[in-house]
């Protein structure tokens, strides 16, 4: 299946075909959307259809080119942690939202509740780091794409091969009760907090630049983004499809996830009660 194919209407794991979700660079393509207004009303039309591809998508956010005149309204920064600012909720389709992050601000380690990300940078710079699902969590996208696996009572010898990351996931077999291989070689933690900890695998980093465009899913594993200046603040325009309230977040030492409410700083420009909860923007 071609990228152009591939529908974020849908749900990551409900997509046919995932080699198309692949996209890792960030897209450079100047074009003329000629403020945000237009760019918010031009993917409304895009979604509007029942077949939506990610690259055009893409397209279009990278057509627009930042004035921070279009989003300055948007733009509310918090001292202590990058704040998210509803900008559109995409009539149910999609959200797209301002996200404002102070000098050394960033996200902690998280993934995308199924959800296609799409990021662009409007200001200032920041640093995405990749990394890989720890083999203790298991996202949608990758039950899905799993096949058969092997069991250790021989009732299926069907090989798992699986394509887009290292996933594996060990457990007791049903019949016997024999360890899973990976279980038994790192459960040196697991003993003392119950936890089989392992270190988080960082897979890549990428510097974003003005009017960069780049995506994720969890097909392609989780992230954090920072903002490396120590004077700069950065601002980042995000569109999720569909939109989502809650993600996990990992901690980078144990690859523990835990279920966090992620919510908005301002919407439509109007700053929001502070409501005291936990979201992705704790620091490293
Ligand atoms: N996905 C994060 C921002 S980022 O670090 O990609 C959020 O929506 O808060
Ligand atoms: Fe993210």
């Amino acid at each position: 299946m071609e990228i152009e194919s591939a529908n974020c209407k849908h749900r990551v794991s409900e997509c046919t075909d995932f080699n198309q979700l692949n996209i890792e660079r960030p897209l450079k393509i100047v074009q003329d959307i000629d403020g945000l207004e237009t760019l918010v009303s031009e993917l409304h039309k895009v979604f509007s259809k029942s077949y939506v591809n990610i690259q055009e998508v893409q397209k279009l956010m990278s057509s627009y080119k930042s004035d921070p005149k279009h989003w300055k309204k948007y733009a509310k920064f918090d001292r202590f942690r990058y704040t998210r600012n509803l900008v559109d909720a995409g009539n149910g389709a999609f959200n797209i939202m301002i996200l404002c992050w102070g000098p050394g601000h960033a996200s902690a380690i998280h993934d995308h509740a199924d959800s296609h990300c799409f990021m662009k940078l409007l200001s200032g710079s920041l640093e995405e780091v990749r990394y890989d699902w720890p083999n203790t969590v298991e996202p949608e996208v990758l039950k899905k794409l799993k096949k058969p696996t092997r069991r250790c009572c021989s009732e299926s010898e069907d090989n798992v091969v699986n394509k887009m990351t290292n996933l594996d996931i060990t457990s007791d077999c049903d019949n016997c009760g024999q360890k899973g291989k990976i279980e038994n070689e790192k459960c040196t933690d697991y003993e003392e907090t119950g936890y089989n900890a392992q270190e988080m695998e960082e897979i890549g980093r990428t510097r974003l630049d003005v009017d960069d465009v780049c995506y994720i899913n969890d097909a392609l594993g989780l992230h954090r983004m920072e903002n490396p200046s120590h004077v700069d603040g950065a601002v980042s325009l995000h569109l999720y499809c569909p939109p989502f309230d809650s993600c996990r977040v990992f901690d980078s030492r144990t690859g523990k996830p835990t279920e966090v409410k992620v919510t908005f700083w301002s919407m439509y420009g109007k700053k929001m009660k502070r409501v005291i909860e936990s979201d992705p923007a704790d620091q490293e």
